[in-house]
């Protein structure tokens, strides 16, 4: 399944990311709103489960979550989705998946990976602000299934027609969810129109 969250906000701040003269500041501070909207609106069928406390006034029959959230950043670029989406919901765990992509031949690499123990039993959101070729997600994606993980979703800002298909053939599975989905990719591998490499947006690494 495929959801382009729509939403004024959302494309607003998408807009300013966009946009070659934002700077470092601008564009992280966007990202991290972002991440937050989207959050509100991935997290709506979240299961719950009934609990009985006690208000000061009466005994009151409510709900509260009922599943571990586990948010699957991959690094470097997802880092910049994560706190935006903390905020949101505190309780999260945090794994993380070191992937690079190699400017050639556009095939992710791993490089790094650490997970909560109880990622098979949780609800897993895995978060990318670039969805290309889809190699590094389908690669995200494969390493958290071998961790047992069931439940994943995919998040990420900008999707290209080209990432959101190697996904839907090879992990038809995984609910994806994007704030906009571009036109194609460029001769180098890059999403057109874009916002350029995230990664070194974020981080200011050029
Ligand atoms: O869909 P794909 O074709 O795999 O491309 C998307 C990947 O490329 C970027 O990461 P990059 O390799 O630049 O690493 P970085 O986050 O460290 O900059 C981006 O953040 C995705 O992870
Ligand atoms: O457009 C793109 C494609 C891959 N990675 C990025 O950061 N940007
Ligand atoms: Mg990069």
């Amino acid at each position: 399944m495929l959801k382009v969250l729509e939403h004024p906000l959302i494309t607003h701040k998408l807009t300013q990311m966009r946009k070659k003269e934002t700077g470092t500041k601008d564009f992280r501070q966007n990202l991290d709103e972002i991440a937050g909207l989207m959050a509100y609106e991935i997290t709506r069928d979240l299961p719950l489960e009934p609990v009985q406390i006690e208000t000061p006034v009466q005994t009151c029959n409510t709900f509260t979550l009922g599943k571990e959230i586990v948010l699957v950043p991959i690094l470097r670029a997802g880092l910049g989705m994560v706190n935006g989406i903390c905020n949101l919901i505190p309780t999260v765990k945090i794994a993380h998946v070191g992937l690079y992509r190699d400017e050639e031949t556009l095939e992710p690499h791993t490089y790094f990976e650490k997970y909560p123990k109880t990622i098979h039993d949780g609800i897993v959101m895995i978060v990318d602000p670039m969805l290309a070729t889809g190699g590094s997600a389908c690669a995200a994606i494969e390493m958290v299934k071998r961790q047992g993980a069931k439940n994943i979703r995919l998040v990420c800002l900008v999707g290209a027609p080209e990432g959101v298909a190697a996904v839907e053939k090879e992990h038809p599975d995984v609910d994806i969810y994007l704030a906009a989905l571009d036109e194609k990719l460029n001769e180098k591998g890059y999403i057109v129109p874009g916002l350029g490499d995230a990664g070194d947006r974020i981080f200011g690494t050029k």
